[in-house]
């Protein structure tokens, strides 16, 4: 029999409130046990919970229970809203842990159980592991709008069950010369999921709203480059000295501007014909942080950057030191003085935001984009195919792509990645 388990879900101790979670089979003969005849459904009600062998007074709590029909994990759930004591939660933990059949819930089980039973797709796991790990206003709004994906995904797999359908049938009728088959009809639900697919896979995906928008500063050894990323960071995150070529590695630092998740990337300065073979080295990551990196920040007046427009941000560093000359290309900026990092801190939320999927639409994750751009191929190929029978098969491995993309076909390495970055009580 599947084992009851039981976590702190909310309000680690002290808190005001803490809520301990129970789901499976015995949950709700336990909450019977300790609070007496269950209360209305899906109602939070005051009772006194006790330990039923001794009748010890645990204590005066808000309990909820929910059929498993109309529960989160599809299993019988309790919860108990307790006084979020430390004594209090550890002495209920421990009259329900000393039940046979029922144990502490592993990181992420709950949820676990909700995909098994049913109540979550794959791509709803997936937003609700993003909306608890959101850590930035941009990645909460995405994570909840990630939530309508899964609808859309379960839209194109009836489209595809029923463009198999209609592909099986025309297969069927092909000895039939009488019959003409319905071909119209199956090019343009082709055609149709092919465009949808492929609208969302042109659209920017999710990774950088939660990894980050690699921002890479380049220039001569002593620009101050690692000044000025401690500047906008407001933490000292690299080293800083006046010995040209300080930073001989790549230092990154992830920092939060405008609502905006950025990985600023220092570099090795790039002082051409360097001696010493570490530094070389170091110039050499720079230059592949450059060639990656979504912006870049070039904090070099005397050299021409080779850098794509799109990605490029020219600033013209120290601003503030005498005899600098006022007409160098860039952006002024001091690190120093603070004049110029506002306009460069906007400046580079505004230009991450065109990387960035828009506000409340949906964007993919890379496991999601692999799948749908299998999809998405299978249907192409599918469409080009003048044999029915390998096209038979193109649209089975287009099905095969979407039911990986739902977890309806599992990929278990997959599942153990995603549940692992649970918490426990989730
Ligand atoms: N006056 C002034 N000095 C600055 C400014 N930014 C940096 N400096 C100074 O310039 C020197 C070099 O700064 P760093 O930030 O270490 O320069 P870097 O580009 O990271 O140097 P490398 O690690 O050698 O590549 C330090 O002495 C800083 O204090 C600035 O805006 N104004």
């Amino acid at each position: 029999m599947t084992d009851t388990i039981f976590a702190l879900s909310s309000g680690a101790p002290p808190a005001a409130i803490a809520v301990v979670r129970v789901s499976g089979p015995q949950a709700h003969a336990l909450l019977e046990r300790m609070a007496g005849p269950l209360p209305e459904e899906r109602t939070l009600s005051l009772r006194s919970l006790h330990v039923w062998h001794s009748g010890e007074l645990l204590d005066r709590a808000l309990v909820a229970w929910f059929a498993a029909e109309r529960s989160v994990t599809g299993e019988p759930l309790v919860e108990l809203h307790l006084h979020g004591g430390r004594a209090t939660v550890d002495a209920v933990e421990a009259v329900l842990a000393s039940v046979p059949g029922v144990r502490r819930a592993r990181a992420g089980e709950f949820t676990w159980r909700a995909f098994e039973n049913g109540r979550l797709d794959l791509v709803q796991v997936e937003s609700l592991s993003d909306l608890l790990r959101a850590e930035t206003e941009a990645q909460r709004r995405a994570a909840l709008a990630e939530g309508g994906l899964s609808g859309k995904v379960e839209q194109w797999r009836q489209q595809l069950l029923q463009l198999s359908a209609l592909a099986e049938a025309a297969l069927d009728q092909s000895d039939e010369d009488d019959v003409p088959a319905d071909r119209a009809r199956i090019d343009a639900v082709a055609a149709d999921l092919i465009a949808g697919i492929g609208q969302l896979l042109a659209r920017p995906g999710a990774e950088r709203l939660f990894d980050g928008a690699r921002v890479v500063f380049a220039g001569p050894p002593n620009a101050g480059k690692s000044t000025l990323i401690n500047a906008l960071a407001g933490r000292e995150v690299a080293i800083t000295s006046a010995i040209a070529g300080t930073t001989r590695d790549v230092i990154e630092a992830p920092v939060r501007i405008g609502g905006v998740a950025f990985v600023l990337t220092d570099t090795a300065g790039l002082r051409q014909g360097s001696g010493d073979e570490i530094e070389r080295i170091g110039i050499d990551r720079a230059q592949r942080r450059i060639d990656e990196a979504d912006l870049v920040v070039w904090m070099d007046e005397r050299a021409e950057p080779d850098v794509a427009d799109e990605k490029l941000i020219r600033i013209f560093p120290r601003a503030d030191e005498p005899g600098r000359s006022d007409a160098a290309p860039g952006m002024r900026v001091s690190a120093v003085t603070g004049e110029g990092l506002a306009d460069l801190a906007d400046m580079l939320v505004e230009r991450a935001r065109t990387l960035l999927p828009r506000e409340g639409e949906v964007a993919l994750t890379r496991r999601q984009r692999e799948h749908l751009a299998h999809c998405h191929a299978a249907l192409v190929a599918f469409a080009a195919e003048p044999d029915e029978l390998i096209a038979a098969e193109q649209l089975r491995l287009a099905r095969q792509a979407i039911d990986e993309l739902t977890g309806r076909a599992g990929a278990e390495e997959m599942l153990d990645a995603l549940f692992g970055t649970f918490c426990i009580g989730k």
